[in-house]
C-alpha cells in the first residue's frame, strides 16, 4: 500500500536549532554540476540547500560559473571542478554530495561521474539528478553499495537508468526491484505526486501541481534534498519524504497567487516555509 505523505512530516523532520548549535552541525553539502551551458542549475540547486538550511555549501562547477554564482548565493563556496586536487579533499570533507544538476553530458562530467562513484565512502550521502543519472545509465556505471544513495529523477531519466518505460512506471513493484539492483536507498520517481520508493516501502505526495512544470524545478528540489539529508538526523527516508513534501507544499502556496512558480523564488522561500514548522526537541 503506497502511504500518502501529509504535512505531519515536516512537523516531525524539522527540528528546532539548539542554542548552541554551530554550521559544522548542519551538514557539509558538495553541490557538483554546472557547465558552460547550465550554470544555472547548479545555481538554483545551491540556493536551495542555503536557504534549506545546510550548514556549509560549496559548489564544484565549470568555473565560467563563478562569478554568477556569488553573485546570487555568497554563502556557497566555489571549487573550479578541474582542480581534481581541491575537488577530491572536498568530497573527503563533505557530509552529503550532490551531483549532476547542469552537469551535462560531456567527456569531462563523464569522468567527473565515475570519480565521485568511486570516492564516495559508507559515512556519506549521496543524492544524484539530472545528467548525473543519464551518464550513469548511458555508461552503464553502478552506484557505491556502501553509500547511502538518493537519486531523484523525473520519468525520462528513470526510463534510462531502469528500462522500464513511462507508460509502465505505474507498477510499484517493478520499479522496487529496479531501485534496489541499482543499489539506491532512496527513489524519488518525480512526477505529478512524485512516489518515494526505499526499504519502508513507498510513499506519495499529493500536494504540487503544473505551475511547477518549469525548468529547474528538479535542480531546486535536489538542493533542498542535500540540505534536509546533511542537517537532519531521521532516518534517510523520513528526511527525503520531508524535502520532497516541502518542495510541493511551498510550491502549491505560492501557485496561489502567481500562475507559475519560479524555482528560484521557490528557492528563496524555503527558510521562512521551514521556519514555520520547526517543531522543539524538549
Ligand atoms: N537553467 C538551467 O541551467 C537548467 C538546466 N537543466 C539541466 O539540464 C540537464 C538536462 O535535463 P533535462 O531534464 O532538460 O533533459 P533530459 O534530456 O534528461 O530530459 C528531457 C527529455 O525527456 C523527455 N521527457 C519525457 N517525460 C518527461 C518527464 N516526465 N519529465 C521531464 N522530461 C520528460 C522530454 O521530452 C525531453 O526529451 C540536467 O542536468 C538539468 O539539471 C534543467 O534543469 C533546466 C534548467
Ligand atoms: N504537473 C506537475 N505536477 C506536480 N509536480 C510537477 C509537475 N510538473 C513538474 N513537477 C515537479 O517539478 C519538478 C521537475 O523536475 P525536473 O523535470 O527534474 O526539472 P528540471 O531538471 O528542469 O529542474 C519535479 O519535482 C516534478 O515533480
Ligand atoms: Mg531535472
Amino acid at each position: 500500500m503506497v502511504k500518502q505523505i501529509t504535512e505531519d512530516i515536516l512537523n516531525e523532520v524539522i527540528v528546532k536549532r539548539p542554542a548552541d548549535s554551530y554550521k559544522g552541525d548542519f551538514g557539509r553539502v558538495l553541490l557538483i554540476g554546472g557547465d558552460k551551458q547550465y550554470g544555472g542549475a547548479i545555481t538554483m540547486a545551491a540556493q536551495a540547500a542555503v536557504s534549506s538550511g545546510a550548514g556549509l555549501v560549496t559548489v564544484a562547477s565549470d568555473a565560467v560559473n563563478r562569478t554568477a554564482l556569488h553573485s546570487r548565493v555568497p554563502e556557497a563556496m566555489f571549487v573550479d571542478w578541474t582542480d581534481l586536487d581541491v575537488l577530491m579533499e572536498q568530497i573527503d570533507k563533505s557530509d552529503v554530495v550532490l551531483m549532476g544538476s547542469g552537469m551535462g553530458l560531456t567527456d569531462y562530467a563523464v569522468s567527473l561521474v565515475k570519480r565521485v562513484l568511486m570516492q564516495m565512502n559508507a559515512k556519506q550521502v549521496l543524492v544524484a539528478d539530472g545528467s548525473a543519472l543519464t551518464i550513469v545509465a548511458n555508461e552503464h556505471l553502478s552506484f557505491p553499495r556502501d553509500t547511502y544513495t538518493v537519486i531523484t529523477p523525473h520519468q525520462m531519466e528513470w526510463a534510462r537508468l531502469s528500462n522500464i518505460q513511462l507508460n509502465y512506471q505505474d507498477e510499484i513493484e517493478l520499479n522496487d526491484v529496479q531501485r534496489s539492483m541499482l543499489n539506491v536507498d532512496v527513489l524519488v520517481l518525480k512526477q505529478h505526486h512524485t512516489m518515494i520508493y526505499n526499504n519502508e516501502g513507498q510513499q506519495q505526495i499529493m500536494v504540487g501541481g503544473p505551475y511547477q512544470s518549469i525548468g529547474g524545478m528538479g535542480d531546486v528540489l535536489a538542493g533542498i534534498v542535500a540540505a534536509f539529508v546533511g542537517q537532519f538526523k531521521l532516518s534517510l527516508s523520513h528526511t527525503v519524504q520531508a524535502a520532497v513534501y516541502a518542495h510541493s507544499a511551498l510550491a502549491e502556496q505560492m501557485a496561489g497567487y502567481n500562475y507559475v512558480v519560479r524555482p528560484s523564488l521557490l528557492a528563496d522561500g524555503m527558510a521562512n516555509f521551514m521556519g514555520r514548522y520547526q517543531s522543539n526537541l524538549d
